[in-house]
């Protein structure tokens, strides 16, 4: 952070902590503990004046914000927040900031239980669905077709290198939905039992590309090859603005020992601990190409990726910038 920027609250440095090192992960759940920063941020501060209070908001959205880069619910969730902050003395301020990072929050949920719904429409009763990671998105459309009385099964892949797919299936089990864990290896082999790929996302591209975990979008062309639908559960809060303007999504590099823990180094290194030819790439995401998915399901209704622009422009206009401009 620059030298001149006020200091954040404690709680906010320990949010952006947490969600740097994936103690707080999936792209809603991160969108909600950054707004609750926010809050905190706001009901903390002694700023002495309007100005001041607006320096401090804006620095700890920046420090929510450089944490990772990849889903673009996080910067949507600091700007909702932000253009919320209203009033002209530090009092009116904080209480318009806070009601505004609580109605995000609230939204943020309901959004995900109608989408459950509309997802949840797709799934017939005895189909058996196959996850990629671990998706708040995706597992409320299954939610919701458990609660409409349907009989569902899951084939939840595994997700290296954090494994994500135990979440999943920890999850499903305390529905009571059968689960087979399959490692991301098998998912070929096992998408001939499945009826439909359910994923979640962690940012929407304009052009309808779906920016997941790692492994999505192989498994996504396996499944137009086998037949099997792929539907991306996906809150508009996933929708990436900058893409309009042809801005690419970042894709986020994560620490190689995620994938080679150091204690297992020797095991590919032998005697040469310093081996400057052995290289470990860990991207955390890949993109998914619109014509591999067949739906995207959001709080607002199904749409075929190609036409998900329409909703972009009717949600952001056309373009927006950082965060904490106005
Ligand atoms: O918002 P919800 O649906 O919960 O999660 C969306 C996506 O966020 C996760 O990323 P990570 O595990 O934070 O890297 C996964 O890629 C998941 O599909």
């Amino acid at each position: 952070m620059d030298e001149d920027q006020p200091a954040v609250d404690p709680v906010v440095a320990e949010t952006a902590e947490d969600i740097a090192t994936m103690e707080i992960r999936g792209a809603a759940t991160i969108a909600d503990a950054a707004a609750d920063a926010l809050a905190t941020q706001a009901d903390r501060t002694d700023a002495a004046d309007p100005a001041a209070f607006r320096d401090e908001l804006r620095a700890a959205a920046k420090v929510l914000y450089e944490t990772r880069p990849t889903a673009v619910s996080l910067p949507n969730a600091l700007r909702y927040v932000l253009r919320g902050m209203a009033g002209d003395t530090v009092s009116e301020l904080r209480a318009s900031t806070i009601a505004r990072a609580e109605e995000f929050r609230t939204e943020l949920e309901q959004a995900q239980d109608q989408l459950g719904k509309v997802g949840a429409n797709r799934l017939r009763d005895g189909d058996v669905v196959m996850t990629h990671c671990h998706s708040t998105d995706a597992l409320s459309c299954i939610e919701a077709a458990l609660d409409a009385g349907k009989h569902v099964e899951a084939i939840v892949k595994e997700t290296r290198p954090r494994k994500q797919g135990h979440i999943t299936a920890r999850q499903l089990r305390e529905w009571g939905v059968p689960v087979t864990l399959i490692v991301d290896n098998a998912a070929r082999r096992y998408l001939d039992d499945a009826d439909h790929v359910l994923v979640g996302a962690d940012s929407i591209a304009a052009d309808g590309g779906v920016i997941n975990k790692i492994g999505t979008s192989g498994l996504a062309v396996n499944a137009r090859e086998r037949g099997v639908p792929v539907m991306v559960a996906a809150q508009t809060i996933k929708l990436h603005p900058d893409t309009m303007t042809g801005h690419t999504v970042a894709i986020e590099m994560r620490d190689e020992s995620e994938v080679l823990p150091d204690a297992e180094r020797a095991d590919v290194t032998g005697e040469r601990s310093d081996d400057e030819g052995l290289v470990v790439e860990n991207p955390a995401f890949d993109v998914t190409p619109p014509r591999y998915v067949d739906a995207i399901v959001t709080e607002r209704g199904q749409f075929p990726p190609e036409s998900i622009v329409t909703l972009m422009r009717d949600l952001f206009g056309e373009t927006t910038g950082e965060p904490w401009e106005p």
